[in-house]
């Protein structure tokens, strides 16, 4: 009869509501299979979602669904969600349901007994005291639309209220609880057939009295500290005000884009490519990041650990090719001096500040170079120069014995990673090299 079906229609309404007030917490009464926390938790604004039902069996046949899915774990953002669900009836006081922004209970009320209603109007409006709730129930005006109804919608309904009884109901609780009430609905009748006889489902908007900015301060302070409802579900949302989290997407990308600026670099040197400058200016959508800030540096660490000495090449139009070449002439004389006595390990350096240029989502991430070298120091993932402030990335030249290719798989091989989070003094590095 009604397209989209009236239960989508109602919990649309509640959608729009949320779309427009943005409410932070909200909790649903009689959730049922969690039907409406499912659409609600898409909402970025909503940060605590909670679910309440007397019948704990029909909860727990769908509160799984609520957990995160994948994309929640790879597209993260500042966002917050927590939801939990409870076992409980709204006759009952709980503390941890008080000061909610937004209070939904969709096709409830008629299940209650009048007494029930009368409880759950002094939990809801008078314990709870949230700055808006939604209630929606049948309106039995309508029920001579229904084809083929008899009696009330459903078996397990106490009442059907009229649109009078509803607004007797509604006005009663605004003047005892400190509310203001709208009136309206959804599932209007086929044109043509009683337009008069108002919504299939009708709906009331409360909102308290005497809320400023939207915030909501619990009204006295006869807060019992009730918890009559038991917790079913609970579950955390993954976001990045989360520090392990926040930490944990970062390694990812300095990782990922220290490699990248390295095999630029690399195929720079080869000639395969135009190489980091070009990386560079393309990450960061051309203006900003130059040639002269992206410096690469070789450092050439010794096993033995006693010397450890570092060349500069600057990559990029800064640094003549001349320049380049006779400075790496430098560095494989004194490579070659050392080979016998000592295992060689080179790293290409890629300097913090290239990186947070580079890349839009380390910048953002950190807001600053030094909160990022801040960020990396304790990662055993990455390994700082003694400086800090550079990721040094294992580098691997194709077809030079020089290289000693046997011992940087050692190393990947040997606890390099664990190693690698006590690089950050000279007495740490040398630890680290002895472990090789
Ligand atoms: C018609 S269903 C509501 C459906 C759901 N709100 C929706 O929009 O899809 C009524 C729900 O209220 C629950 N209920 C009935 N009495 C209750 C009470 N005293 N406290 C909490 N939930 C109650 C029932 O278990 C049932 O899941
Ligand atoms: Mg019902």
């Amino acid at each position: 009869m009604f397209s989209p079906p009236l239960h989508r229609q109602r919990h649309q309404f509640v959608i729009d509501f949320v779309k427009r007030n943005k409410p932070k917490k909200v909790v649903d009464l009689g959730c049922s299979e969690c039907s409406l926390l499912q659409k609600l938790r898409f909402h970025r604004e909503v940060e605590l979602l909670v679910g309440v039902d007397i019948n704990g069996t029909t909860v727990k046949k769908k509160m799984h669904g609520l957990a995160p899915i994948s994309t929640d774990y790879l597209q993260l953002s500042y966002d917050q969600l927590r939801i939990e669900l409870y076992q409980g009836s709204v006759t009952q006081k709980d503390a941890r349901l008080r000061g909610f922004d937004l209070v939904t209970s969709i096709e409830l009320i008629e299940h209650l007994t009048l007494a029930d209603v009368k409880s759950f109007s002094e939990v809801v409006f008078g314990y709870m005291t949230p700055l808006a709730v939604i209630v929606s129930t049948p309106n039995s005006e309508f029920n001579p639309l229904l084809p083929g109804l008899v009696g009330f919608r459903h078996s397990d309904h106490k009442f059907e209220w009229t649109r009078t009884e509803f607004r007797s109901w509604a006005l009663k609780v605004c003047l005892e609880f400190g509310y203001e009430v709208e009136f309206t609905g959804v599932g209007q009748a086929p044109s043509g057939q009683q337009e008069g006889v108002g919504f299939c489902s009708q709906i009331g908007v409360f909102r308290r009295h005497g809320v400023r900015d939207g915030c909501n301060m619990l009204l006295g302070d006869d807060a019992e500290d009730v918890f009559s409802y038991t917790l079913l579900y609970s579950i955390n949302y993954p976001s990045l005000r989360d520090n392990n989290t926040l930490r944990r997407v970062l390694v990812s990308e300095v990782l990922y884009w220290a490699e990248k600026l390295k095999s630029g670099w690399m195929e720079e040197r080869t000639g395969e490519g135009s190489g980091a400058y070009t990386l560079c200016q393309t990450a960061a959508g051309g203006e900003g990041c130059v040639s002269e800030r992206c410096m690469e540096m070789e450092e050439k660490q010794t096993a033995c650990g006693a010397e450890m000495r570092s060349l500069v090449v600057q990559c990029g139009r800064s640094v003549s090719e001349d320049q380049e070449e006779e400075e790496e002439d430098v560095f494989w004389k004194k490579s070659q001096r050392q080979q016998d006595s000592c295992t060689l390990r080179r790293c290409v350096s890629v300097p913090l500040d290239v990186l947070w240029s580079c890349c839009p989502k380390i910048s953002a991430l950190t807001g600053s170079v030094s909160n990022l070298r801040h960020l990396l120091l304790d990662e055993p993932e990455v390994k700082l120069s003694q400086d800090g402030a550079a990721v040094l990335v294992n580098y691997q030249e194709q077809g030079t014995d020089l290289e000693g290719e046997e011992d940087h798989n050692d190393l990947e091989d040997s606890g390099y990673a664990e190693a690698r989070q006590d690089s950050h003094t000279a007495e740490q590095e040398e630890d680290w090299e002895a472990n090789v």
